[in-house]
C-alpha cells in the first residue's frame, strides 16, 4: 500500500504532537502525526530568534536546502518545512531507536560486526553525498540516529556545505572530529575537499571501537594531537581493523583511503559481505 504523497503546504495544525524526543543547540524535536495520513514523524521547531542571536539562519537554510534533495536509507529525510511568526519546523523521519551516541555510551563500545555494519553504511551514505558534492563536515555519534531496523541514518546537515565552499565557517563543539586541514592554519584550499569526511570517519570508527575518540584530551593538546597523527589504538583493536583506521587517519587530505577501497576492505568484508559468511560457513561444511 503506498504512503500518498505528503501535501506540499504544511502547518502545525496538521500535525498532532507527541512526547519530546530531544534537543539540540538549537530546538527541540518532537515526536508527532500528520493527522489526515496517521504519518508518523518528528517535528523539530526551532525559534527564529535564537537563530538569529546565534546567527544561525544561513545554516539551517542550508541544512533544508541540501537535505530535502537527499534520499538514501543511511540519511535521514527532510519530507518538508514550514514556519509562522516565531518557529521554524523541520519535518523530518523519526528513527526508530534514537540517537546513536547513547548507544554508544550505554554499551561503552561496539563489537567489530556491529562497528563494522555501521561503518559501512556510514561508507555508503558518504559515497551518495561526495557523488552530490555533498560534504557532511559534522560526522560524529551525536550526528547519527538509528532507524527501527538498527540502520543507522546521518542527520543534522547544519555544517555541509556544497563541494567547493569560500565561506569561512567557524566551527563549534568536540574538536575531537577536526582533520587536521582544519586544524593547521594555511590549509584553506583542501579545506573543503570531501576528503574532511574521509578523516571523521576514521575517527568515528576508532570511538565505536575503542568508546573514546582517538585524539581525545584538553582542547590545546587535542589540536595538537590531531596536526601530529598522534593516537595509539588499544590491542583488543583486530589487526584488519587497526590498519583500516590507520589508512583512514592519514594526515595527508590526498593519501587517505578513498570510499570505494573502504567497501573492499578485508575488515568491512569480513563482517558485511553476506556472501562471504555464508560461503565461510561453506567452505567449512563441504571442507572445499
Ligand atoms: C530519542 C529517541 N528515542 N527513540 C526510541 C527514538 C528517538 C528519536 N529521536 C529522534 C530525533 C532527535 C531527537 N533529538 N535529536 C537531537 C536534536 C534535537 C534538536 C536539534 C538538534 C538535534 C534528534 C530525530 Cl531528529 C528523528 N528521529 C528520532 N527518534
Amino acid at each position: 500500500y503506498e504512503q500518498p504523497a505528503p501535501p506540499k503546504q504544511f502547518h502545525l495544525g496538521m500535525f498532532e504532537i507527541g512526547r519530546p524526543l530531544g534537543k539540540g543547540k538549537f530546538g527541540r524535536v518532537y515526536l508527532a502525526r500528520e493527522r489526515s495520513s496517521g504519518f508518523v514523524c518528528a517535528l523539530k521547531v526551532l525559534h527564529k530568534n535564537e537563530l538569529q542571536q546565534g546567527k544561525v539562519e544561513k545554516q539551517v537554510r542550508r541544512e533544508i536546502e541540501i537535505q530535502s534533495n537527499l534520499r538514501h536509507p543511511n540519511i535521514l529525510q527532510l519530507y518538508g518545512f514550514f514556519h509562522d511568526s516565531k518557529r521554524v519546523f523541520l519535518i523530518l523521519e523519526f528513527a526508530g531507536k534514537g540517537e546513536l551516541y547513547k548507544h554508544l555510551r550505554r554499551e561503552n563500545r561496539f563489537p567489530e560486526w556491529k562497528a563494522a555494519q555501521y561503518i559501512a553504511q556510514m561508507t555508503a551514505a558518504l559515497k551518495y553525498l561526495h557523488k552530490k558534492h555533498v560534504m557532511h563536515r559534522d560526522i560524529k555519534p551525536e550526528n547519527i540516529l538509528v532507524g527501527i531496523h538498527g540502520e543507522i541514518k546521518i542527520s543534522d546537515f547544519g555544517w555541509s556545505v556544497h563541494a567547493p565552499n569560500n565561506r569561512r565557517n567557524t566551527m563549534c563543539g568536540t574538536l575531537d572530529y577536526l582533520p587536521p586541514e582544519m586544524i593547521k592554519p594555511g590549509s584553506q584550499d583542501n579545506y573543503y575537499s570531501e576528503k574532511v569526511d574521509l578523516w571523521s570517519l576514521g575517527v568515528l570508527m576508532y570511538e565505536f571501537l575503542v568508546g573514546e575518540a582517538p585524539f581525545e584530551d584538553t582542547p590545546v593538546m587535542t589540536q595538537r594531537r590531531i596536526a601530529r597523527g598522534e593516537m595509539t589504538i588499544p590491542g583488543f583493536v583486530s589487526p584488519e581493523a587497526r590498519d583500516l583506521i590507520k589508512r583512514l587517519l592519514v594526515l595527508d587530505p590526498e593519501k587517505r583511503i578513498p570510499l570505494e577501497q573502504v567497501q573492499k576492505h578485508p575488515w568491512i568484508v569480513k563482517h558485511c559481505v553476506k556472501g562471504e559468511r555464508a560461503s565461510l560457513r561453506d567452505s567449512k561444511s563441504t571442507g572445499s
